[in-house]
């Protein structure tokens, strides 16, 4: 298997229940839910998406002919002799399109624990260690349970009402970037104000001004 990876970078995980937790970020080219392409968005599945995941072309990306070569790359980022758990997040794009059962397995095999950051409309692969899943109003679900839900606010025709009930450990509102962020910020704290089970998540990589 051959795995398309537009960026590979360290960072902090700056969104949910890991947010401040170093980690290597492994962001898989493309997804199901948009070409990536600005003249298709308004037509997109997904027509916020805050992300460039088109092509193997950014920082440490590329293809990788074999999962040992993926988890070698992803290894390599990691400072040696640091102590703390190995930690690497795998998104997109849709990172569920391409991260299989060898990739997890060569991970492991490294020392690190494997999170995903997934749509919600692929099945998962046993074995992953944190799984985050970001529902899309227009697509379908089909991942209905893992670590923790972690909703875009608002998206009109997809009510955090609608997946209250899953089998998650945490409900995250993440307000949506865009030009009317401040707006969708106040919403997204007044909605966790009256709805408890849900915790506002703030993009922190956006606000201290890492990748
Ligand atoms: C770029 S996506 C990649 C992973 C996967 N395709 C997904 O949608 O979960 C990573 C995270 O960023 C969120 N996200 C994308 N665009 C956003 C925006 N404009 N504002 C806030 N969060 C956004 C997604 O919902 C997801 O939780
Ligand atoms: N620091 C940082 N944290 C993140 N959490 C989720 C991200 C993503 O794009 O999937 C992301 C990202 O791009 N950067
Ligand atoms: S599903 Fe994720 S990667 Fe795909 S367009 Fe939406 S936010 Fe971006
Ligand atoms: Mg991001």
């Amino acid at each position: 298997m051959t795995y398309s990876v537009k960026e590979m970078f360290y960072t902090l995980q700056g969104e949910g229940a890991q947010a401040g937790r170093a980690a290597v970020f492994c962001r898989f080219a493309g997804c199901n839910l948009w070409s990536g392409r600005e003249e298709d968005r308004a037509q997109a599945t997904c027509s916020f998406c805050d992300t460039d995941f088109v092509g193997t072309n950014g920082q440490g990306g590329g293809k990788f002919n074999t999962a040992e070569a993926l988890a070698d790359a992803v290894a390599a980022l990691w400072p040696g002799a640091t102590g703390g758990q190995r930690y690497v997040v795998c998104t997109g794009g849709e990172p569920l399109l391409q991260l299989d059962d060898a990739a997890i397995e060569a991970l492991h095999a490294r020392g690190f624990e494997v999170a995903v950051e997934t749509n919600g409309t692929q099945p998962a692969p046993p074995g992953l260690d944190w799984i985050c899943v970001s529902p899309k109003a227009d697509a379908e679900l089909v991942l209905t349970s893992g670590h923790e839900l972690k909703l875009v606010y608002p998206q009109p025709l997809a009510p955090p009402e609608r997946f209250a009930h899953l089998n998650f450990q945490h409900f995250f509102l993440q307000p949506m970037d865009s030009v009317l962020k401040r707006q969708h910020t106040q919403d997204t704290v007044a909605y966790c104000m009256a709805h408890p089970q849900w915790r506002l998540g703030v993009q922190m990589h956006k606000v201290v001004g890492i990748e």
